[in-house]
């Protein structure tokens, strides 16, 4: 069998459904509305896998799941080398979101990432310690501001409710996902002008390690051609 893994909930997974459904592939939930179980229909030799969003990178990467949808975002922080690990089979057009790099609105002096950089070494002359940039994205982020070249900053993990953390005085600055910018808004926090640090969007993803060695190659050519995707 060809496993899938979709995300189990909430806007991704209705989206998801609705994209293979548009092309004649009808994925469901199946059993309770808690049963984390699924059925496929209009192509045979396919399974779907339900699972985290942010748990489908590490599936795919173990060859544990043939194909993956999940954000852009997460398969490049979750992921080393991510192109190494996975392919890029579509990009589905829904999941927008966008990393951001913000900071509290009344700094009015930090505007650019330069900006942060010179805040960030006052900062350290004058408590102590390093400017905190809380985010559960640790690989982008760091990655990020390694190549834009702000070096006296820390990462503190955050797994939520990240906006809150300035306020709550655990981080002076943030990277995190935003889409209306209503979160940033309420916090009182701005973004970098030049703080962009991944648009992203929900992905079908192939698995690179999984075994395509079987029937699931052939699986793999019919449901591409099903969904109007360039073989893989
Ligand atoms: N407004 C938004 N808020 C949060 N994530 C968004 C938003 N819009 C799109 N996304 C995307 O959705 C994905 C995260 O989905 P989700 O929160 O379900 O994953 P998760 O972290 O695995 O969740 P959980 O751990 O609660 O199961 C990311 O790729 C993110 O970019
Ligand atoms: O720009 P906006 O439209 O306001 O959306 C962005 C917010 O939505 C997400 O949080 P979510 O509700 O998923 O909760 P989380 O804090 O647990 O990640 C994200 O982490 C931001 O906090």
């Amino acid at each position: 069998m060809l496993k899938i893994g979709v995300p189990s909930k909430g806007r991704l997974m209705e989206k998801t459904f609705d994209w293979f459904g548009a092309r004649g592939v009808t994925m469901q939930r199946t059993g309770n509305e808690r049963e984390y179980s699924g059925a496929v229909d209009g192509i045979e030799g396919v399974e779907l896998v339900l699972l985290s969003a942010g748990e489908i990178p590490r599936e795919l990467a173990a060859g544990r799941i043939h194909l993956g949808v999940t954000g852009s975002d997460l398969v490049r922080d979750k992921l080393a080398d991510w192109p190494r690990q996975v392919a890029e089979l579509a990009q589905l057009g829904f999941g927008h979101a966008d990393l951001v790099i913000a900071v509290p609105a009344c700094w009015i002096d930090v505007d650019t990432l330069d900006d942060l950089d010179a805040a960030a070494a006052a900062f350290r002359r004058a408590h102590g310690h390093r400017l905190r940039i809380a985010t559960k994205y640790h690989r982008l982020v760091r990655d990020f501001l390694t190549e834009n070249g702000v070096a006296d900053y820390q990462l503190v993990d955050s797994q939520g409710a990240t906006e809150g953390t300035v306020k709550n005085l655990t981080a002076e600055a943030i990277a995190d996902i935003t889409s209306s910018g209503e979160t940033l808004r309420a916090n009182h926090l701005k973004i970098l002008s030049d703080g962009l640090v991944h648009q992203s969007q929900a992905v079908l993803f192939r698995s690179l390690a999984a075994d395509w060695t079987g029937a699931e190659a052939v699986t793999l050519a019919r449901l591409c051609d099903r969904l109007g995707l360039a073989a893989a």
